[in-house]
């Protein structure tokens, strides 16, 4: 047997199993690729909300990183929540040492989660420096939500017009590709993101579906890019492809808790067979 591709994420847990490190995970399985985990924080969450969060030394998280690329490899890597500025200086100065990141060539996703669906925050205010102006400039894509864009920038994007915009202003921190998730836009019946890589803009059409159980559809989708990126495909292909598994995983959310419900990552290995 040879091994199958490999990808890392560096994210919290989520202790009812929806978002965070462990919708990454389960879309690692999904997409056919060894999932690693490089643990930031560990949250107390269900489907309400976030009640509790325990920060995991910044040396310890980049030690989980340096454990796993010495030995296994990492063929892309993405990142969740980070919770610190020393988190995510520990975390760079970790994919320094192993090639992560744009010079490195191993692809690397961040993923700039500020706060929970609930509202709760997963990030410290003063990391959004360290998030702007020292992880971008590494990644080989950033992917944002309307939310995220409005904290990062200022830009309150309230139309698919106001999309490139936001994509121009997340560009200017110094990433390779950027991709803005359009599932925050109110009142647009379809839900196309933009993928932009400085001078093109690519349009990610997709259906709207009328569900409120999108918890984790975000870390999902930058999943299942990551997990095309360590298989060699290119970003547009990889960000089409992760554009179709998350479509389908909005598609088959379902309900769970009192809260709100996640993502289904099952439709492709087991249609509807729970
Ligand atoms: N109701 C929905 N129907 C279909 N796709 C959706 C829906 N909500 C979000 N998506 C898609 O899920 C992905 C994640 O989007 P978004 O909700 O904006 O990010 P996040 O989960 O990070 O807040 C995007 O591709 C978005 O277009
Ligand atoms: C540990 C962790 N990481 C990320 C999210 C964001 O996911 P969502 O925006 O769907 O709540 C979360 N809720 N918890």
């Amino acid at each position: 047997m040879t091994a199958p591709p490999t990808a890392l994420t560096i994210a919290g847990s989520d202790s009812g199993g929806s978002a965070g490190m462990h919708a990454d995970l389960r879309t690692f399985f999904a997409c056919g690729v060894h999932g690693m985990t490089a643990v930031t924080a560990v949250t107390v969450q269900n489907t309400t909300g976030v009640s509790g969060v325990v920060e995991v030394p910044a040396e310890t998280v980049a030690a989980q990183i340096d454990a796993v690329a010495s030995d296994i490899g990492v063929g892309a890597a993405k990142t969740g929540m980070l919770a610190s500025a020393a988190t995510i200086d520990a975390m760079l100065a970790a994919c320094d040492r192993h090639g992560i990141g744009r010079d490195g060539r191993t692809p690397f996703v961040v993923d700039p989660v500020a706060a929970a669906r609930s509202g709760e925050p997963l990030l410290h205010p003063d990391a959004l420096d360290a998030l702007r102006n020292r992880a971008f400039p590494r990644a080989t894509l950033v992917t944002p939500n309307l939310d995220e864009v409005r904290l990062l920038t200022g830009i309150d994007a309230r139309t698919r017009d106001d999309l490139l915009d936001a994509a121009k202003a997340i560009y200017d921190f110094g990433p390779e590709w950027v991709l803005i998730k359009s599932g925050h836009l109110p009142d647009d019946p379809e839900c196309v993101d933009l993928l932009f890589d400085g001078t093109a803009a690519l349009p990610l059409p997709g259906p709207r579906y009328a569900t409120e159980h999108t918890h984790g559809a975000g870390d999902v989708f930058a999943s299942a890019i990551t997990a095309a990126l360590a298989k060699g495909a290119s970003v547009p292909d990889a960000v089409r492809g992760g554009k179709r598994f998350v479509t389908r995983s909005v598609a088959d959310a379902y309900p769970l808790g009192s809260g709100v419900g996640p993502v289904s990552t099952f439709w492709r290995i087991s249609p509807r067979s729970y």
